[in-house]
């Protein structure tokens, strides 16, 4: 991206790896959906691959039903890390959650596959609290929320590999968040080839909720 990456409409600065259906919409979720570019140095990219990988390949992508959420994918949810992924998780933590939120304890990983995608969709609120944040790697992708009340209203993401995203409040529970197929990954005119595609995705716990007294997840949340 040239210059500051920042494209400044009217008053408001937006960061060259958002867009959306209006200023209003920008301005409204400027705090609710954010991206930040290059969270993750390289070495750390590779930490978070490296000790993924062999525990993704057990297992098998799955072409789910019809009215499923994720289609091409392969997913786990893991609890036990090794000390430098531990510490790049405190950063996610440090990053996107407030002290008073508590975590959900495994971290769910999804291996997208090139030809993977995500439909819209709104993380169950039975198992997942004000705050979902996700890091991305190997391919970029885009990421478009959606008003589940007024479709008109849109916000894109773009996910670059070893960035972050958050999406908390409004963006979490007000808007459906959805990763685009590889035949409509766009941004703005921006084609955004997608390949296979890994995020990690911590999220809080529902609010008076304790660890330990959720059931089992389903995909998607
Ligand atoms: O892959 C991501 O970053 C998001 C995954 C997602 O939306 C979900 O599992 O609910
Ligand atoms: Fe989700
Ligand atoms: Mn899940």
């Amino acid at each position: 991206m040239a210059g500051s990456g920042r494209l400044a409409l009217g008053a408001l600065q937006v960061p060259g790896w958002v867009r959306g259906s209006s200023p209003a919409v920008l301005s409204r979720l400027r705090d609710a959906a954010v991206v930040r570019p290059g969270f993750l140095s390289a070495a750390e990219e590779e930490t978070l691959s490296r000790e993924l990988e062999p525990e993704l390949r057990r297992r098998r992508y799955e072409y789910d039903h019809w009215d499923a959420a994720i289609h091409g994918f392969r997913e786990t949810e893991k609890s036990r890390w090794s000390e430098a992924s531990r510490a790049i998780l405190q950063r996610v933590q440090a990053a996107a959650f407030s002290p008073g939120q508590t975590l959900l304890s495994p971290v769910h990983v999804l291996d997208l596959e090139p030809r993977g995608y995500i439909k819209p969709h709104v993380d169950s609120i039975k198992f997942c609290g004000a705050t979902i944040a996700g890091l991305s790697l190997l391919s970029p992708s885009v990421m478009r929320l959606v008003h589940t009340q007024e479709p008109g209203e849109w916000l894109e993401l773009l996910l670059e590999p070893g960035s972050l995203y958050i999406l908390r409040g409004s963006a979490r529970y007000d808007f459906s968040h959805e990763i685009l197929r590889d035949e409509e990954s766009f941004f703005g005119a921006r084609r955004v080839p997608r390949g296979r595609r890994i995020s990690v995705i911590c999220r809080s716990l529902p609010e008076g909720m304790r660890p330990g007294e959720l059931g089992q997840p389903p995909p998607a949340c």
